[in-house]
């Protein structure tokens, strides 16, 4: 079993030769499953390391720090999973990064499966809701500067990564992203490995400043 379309291929066989009726495991929901997976996989992590680079870019003392703590504590090896642990204003600085860029502002709608009262609004079964993610991520009562880039959100007065229940680009509940884990794992990997190779700074002729945060509109935020 090599991975993900064995698995699913291996059940649906067995299925079959159990004979069983109205199986899950058919083509047409191994096509979503698969195609599901590149449209959530792939851009979203993307647009979050491009928005990394941008910032890193625009604000070089941050930058020169990300690189100064990754020369100290990894050096010129290659990083691993586990020196995310050790690392923490990196660690502070990916998860900034991912507030900011905010970059599935509307998470993706759902619907509600039955009548419900929320906060005292009735919402009939049936209703498609956006949980707007922008809402907690630039939540004014969570966050001490929430329209600006600032990895301290993230960090406590010694300097140790501070997790932050308001840090949700991965929305919540039970329908909250499966890939959060993956994601995670390549966004640090990507990005240190990037870091340490490289420094990042705008176009010839354009100053750190001129550099636009602006968002463009999309389903993500590019
Ligand atoms: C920075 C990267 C990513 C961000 C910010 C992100 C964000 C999200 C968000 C906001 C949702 C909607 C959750 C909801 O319905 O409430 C979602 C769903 C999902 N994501 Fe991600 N995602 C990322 C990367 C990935 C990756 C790498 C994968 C897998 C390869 C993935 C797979 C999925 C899947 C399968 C769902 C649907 C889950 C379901 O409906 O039960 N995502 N993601």
């Amino acid at each position: 079993c090599r991975g993900l379309v064995d698995c699913f291929l291996i059940v649906k066989q067995k299925e079959e030769d159990s004979c069983v009726l109205d199986t899950h495991y058919n083509e047409e929901n191994l096509t979503f499953t698969v195609s599901n997976l590149f449209a959530a996989g792939t851009d979203t992590t993307a647009a979050t390391l491009r928005w990394g680079l941008l910032l890193m870019a625009k604000y070089p003392h941050i930058q020169e720090q990300v690189h100064e703590e990754l020369s100290r504590v990894v050096g010129s090896r290659q990083v691993c999973v586990d020196d995310r642990k050790n690392l923490p204003y990196t660690d502070a600085v990916i998860h900034e990064t991912q507030r900011l860029a905010n970059i599935a502002p509307m998470s993706v709608p759902h619907q509600t499966s039955q009548d419900v009262t929320f906060k005292g609004y009735f919402i009939k079964k049936g209703t498609i809701v956006f949980p707007l993610l922008t809402s907690v991520l630039y939540d004014e009562s969570e966050w001490e500067s929430p329209h600006t880039f600032n990895p301290s959100h993230f960090l406590d007065k010694k300097g140790q990564f501070v997790r932050r229940d308001a840090f949700m680009p991965f929305s919540a509940g039970r329908r909250m992203c499966l890939g959060e884990g993956l994601a995670k794992m390549e966004l640090f990997l990507f990005f240190t490995s990037l870091i340490q190779r490289f420094r990042f700074t705008p176009p010839p002729g354009i100053t750190e400043d001129e550099l636009d945060l602006t968002p463009a509109v999309g389903f993500t935020t590019p």
